[in-house]
């Protein structure tokens, strides 16, 4: 770029984000897709390119682990990528999970979906990354006994700390889980958790109220919890995934939709959710002068 013509602040850059994909993950493309709509730029990298450190996910805005059957949920869903964040060490000579720890200190964000939410709680970055070596919640087998996969309908609790979820109150998303059903360890971290507003995201009903029912909530997970994040709000999980509604059109009901009120927005839920970040991002950007910028005013 021709000197003088620099952009002034960090806003100008496009908010970039990482999308995992291999060893079964299989949302990626969906996932990369949101980000695109919603203005952002998304790339989509082999996680062995980040663990080789050919791909740093410093350079990035906001890691992504999208779902599938990562490692076919042996050992329990999420659980082997989990293990190779935690203790494969890069060429660093630091773990993933440190380099992922610094990532959000220095203001990155990081999302899992689905799978990629097993893999955050399975990693100890859910509910809170204080380095603990006993997780403190875990997501396993639906109480039902079986694979669901339906349209859920969530309630967004308006003290979480997601700027995902900003000026949102309700959605609703497809799930497709086997394991989905959130256990808290004891009685101490669920006050936690309900204290400061880290269980972001609860399955409801039509009228909007948390409810334990099957299968409005699909799994039997502990607080009617469909989502949590950290206490910074820069970690971000959820067993439903926004990324599969991004149009009217991969609703199931559309058509009735369609007809009912023609001049509706033909936007999925799961959009908003994108939208959010990529602005978030882009509104934190532009009150901080680029590097550029910062050093002609040292001069
Ligand atoms: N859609 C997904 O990401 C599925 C997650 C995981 N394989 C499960 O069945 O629980």
């Amino acid at each position: 770029m021709v000197s003088g013509q620099e952009p002034k602040t960090n806003n100008e850059k496009p908010v970039h984000a990482l999308v995992l994909t291999g060893f079964g993950i299989n949302c990626e493309e969906e996932l990369a897709a949101a980000y695109r709509l919603a203005g952002g730029v998304a790339t989509i990298v082999h996680f062995n390119e980040v663990l080789s450190g050919q791909t740093s996910i410093h350079d990035y805005d906001v890691l992504n682990f999208p779902g599938g059957f990562s490692f076919g949920d042996d050992l329990g869903s999420g659980v082997v990528m989990a293990n190779k964040v935690r203790f494969r060490k890069l060429p660093s000579g630091r773990t993933l999970l440190e380099e992922i720890g610094a990532f959000i200190q220095a203001g990155g964000y990081v999302v899992g979906i689905c799978n990629g939410f097993q893999m955050l709680v399975k990693m100890g970055l859910l509910p809170d990354f204080a380095g603990q070596q006993e997780r403190e919640v875990t997501l396993t087998h639906n109480a039902s006994g079986r694979y669901e996969d339906r349209w859920v309908r969530l309630a967004v609790n308006p003290n979480n700390r997601s700027p995902f979820l900003k000026g949102l109150t309700s959605l609703e998303v497809p799930v497709r889980h086997g394991e989905g059903r959130l256990v808290i360890r004891d009685e101490a971290i669920r006050s936690r958790i309900l204290a400061e507003g880290l269980n972001c995201l609860t399955y409801c009903d039509s009228t909007g109220c948390e409810t334990a029912e099957y299968p409005l909530n699909p799994n039997g997970a502990e607080l009617n919890c469909a989502g949590l994040t950290d206490t910074t709000g820069h970690v971000f999980g959820l067993m439903p995934h926004p990324e599969a509604f991004l149009s009217l059109y991969n609703h199931p009901d559309w058509a009735r939709r369609k007809r009912l009120d023609p001049a509706a927005s033909e936007e999925g839920d799961g959009l908003k959710l994108f939208r959010n970040i990529v602005e978030h991002i882009r509104q934190t950007r532009a009150t901080q002068p680029t590097e550029a910028a910062a050093n002609q005013v040292s001069l």
